[in-house]
């Protein structure tokens, strides 16, 4: 329950480490009004000083109009009581710290008389008055008696410094602190409580967040750097937000175009494997007739030879040739030969259609059958048929020599595991075997 939330924790660390301007703030405040504080403290005293000297020469001047009458006349009258309780009474005034009476008499030494209620320092600093004493037994016969000295009271004066400091010091620091406090508590309430609401929005914004405006909790119509400082954050925030809104759309963007580029690059590649199948099949075939060509020929006969090798598997060729062809041509044009070639090749592809058997155009009016697993007598067979379903077909040769209709002649040839290690000796029988074919009439199967 009395978990805290990580972010709260967090903005508490930070406030920790950070310190606070309101606090820096009245450290300074405090600094100032303290030198405040003394130099006004000294001009107080200054002034009270002189303002408490000033005030205590008034009284002893007040003191000496009161009593030098009364002096003066005790002195004439040569009435020592009377001037004793004189003295005593001038002596008695609070200000007074010493009097000093001196009687002129003519013909005499000055007496004097001395009241003193404190000892006064040497270095004296309260006010001093010394006056003249007259005395007017009648109109017009003014003389002078006397000279009263009064001297202030060195100890009151410092007392009454020492309150007045006292009073000027407290009221000084009393009006300092007041001060200090009242510029933090305005500090705190008009600047450090929004920048701490602001260091805390600041904090917690984050990409998902940014439409959340900074709000200070003051009037809107006050206009001064923190009104500025909330449009500032609030604008940086909206630009911020296009800004990632815009890259966002752009990824997008760039997303379905890599996306559309994949599936083109998948499409091409799909058609480039399609024409490059094509392509092989072509580079394999004959384009007359679709059979294998002597290049797809001369890959296969080598794996069928080795195979039959290593096996000791039976391996026929079958050689053929149109007979009298070159009169053909002559005779029907070349188009109706290549129709005639096309038929020829048809007629060997629908007799040796089983898996394995290979049927290629050499070149010209010459095929060649590959026949993998299949013995001589088989193959002999084979070809014979090959010759009858030829005759089926009924392919008009009316210059051939051998017959009314296209034949073939047909040199068969076994692999001898014995005699042979390459396949071309084997083609060599072969074409030897259609030789003698060629040689004992045309039409006719030789081995
Ligand atoms: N129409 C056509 N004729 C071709 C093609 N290739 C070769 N020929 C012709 O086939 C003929 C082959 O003639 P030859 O090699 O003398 O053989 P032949 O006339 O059949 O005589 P024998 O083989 O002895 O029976 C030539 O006239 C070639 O021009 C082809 O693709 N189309």
């Amino acid at each position: 329950m009395n978990a805290r939330a990580p972010g709260t924790a967090d903005s508490a660390r930070v406030r920790r480490q950070t310190g606070s301007l309101g606090r820096r703030l009245v450290l300074a405040t405090l600094g100032f009004c303290l030198l405040f504080t003394l130099v006004t403290v000294g001009v107080r005293t200054w002034s009270a000083w002189h303002k408490s000297l000033a005030a205590m020469n008034a009284e002893l001047v007040l003191i000496d109009q009161v009593f030098q009458s009364n002096l003066a006349k005790a002195i004439w009258e040569m009435d020592s009581d009377a001037l004793q309780t004189q003295l005593d009474s001038v002596a008695r005034a609070a200000p007074i710290g010493r009097v000093e009476l001196q009687i002129i008499r003519a013909g005499r030494a000055p007496e004097i008389i001395e009241r003193q209620r404190a000892v006064q320092p040497g270095d004296h600093r309260a006010p001093r008055l010394r006056h003249p004493l007259t005395y007017e037994p009648y109109a017009g016969a003014r003389e002078t008696v006397g000279e009263l000295t009064l001297e202030g009271h060195e100890g009151v004066l410092w007392e009454r410094m020492l309150a007045e400091v006292t009073d000027i010091v407290i009221t000084q620091v009393i009006q300092s602190l007041l001060l200090a406090g009242l510029i933090m508590w305005m500090f705190n309430r008009s600047v450090t409580l929004h920048v701490r609401r602001i260091a805390r929005h600041l904090t917690a914004l984050a990409p998902e967040n940014l439409d959340q405006r900074l709000r200070l909790d003051r009037s809107p119509r006050r206009r001064d750097e923190l009104s500025l400082l909330e449009e500032g954050v609030n604008s940086l925030q909206a630009k911020l937000s296009a800004y990632l809104e815009r890259q966002h759309q752009d990824e997008q963007a760039l997303a379905a175009h890599r996306d559309r580029l994949a599936e083109l690059v998948e499409e091409r590649t799909a058609e480039l494997r399609a024409a490059n199948v094509l392509l092989e099949e072509l580079s394999r075939s004959d384009p007359l007739t679709g059979l294998s060509n002597r290049r797809h020929f001369d890959e296969l006969k080598d794996v069928e030879f080795r195979r039959a090798m290593r096996l000791g598997q039976p391996l026929t060729v079958l050689m053929c040739d149109v007979d009298f062809f070159k009169r053909y041509n002559d005779h029907y044009g070349h188009a109706q030969g290549d129709a005639c070639l096309r038929a020829v090749a048809d007629t060997l592809r629908s007799v040796f259609a089983r898996a394995g058997e290979v049927v290629a155009r050499l070149g010209g009016e010459e095929f060649v059958v590959l026949l993998p697993g299949v013995e001589a007598e088989s193959a002999y067979r084979s070809a014979v048929h090959l010759q009858k379903r030829l005759a089926e077909r009924e392919l008009p040769h009316a210059a051939s020599a051998v017959s009314s209709q296209v034949t073939l002649s047909i040199g068969l040839a076994a692999f001898d595991l014995q005699a042979m290690d390459h396949f071309d000796q084997l083609l060599r029988r072969a074409d030897e075997a259609l030789y003698r074919a060629k040689t004992r009439g045309r039409d006719c199967v030789s081995d």
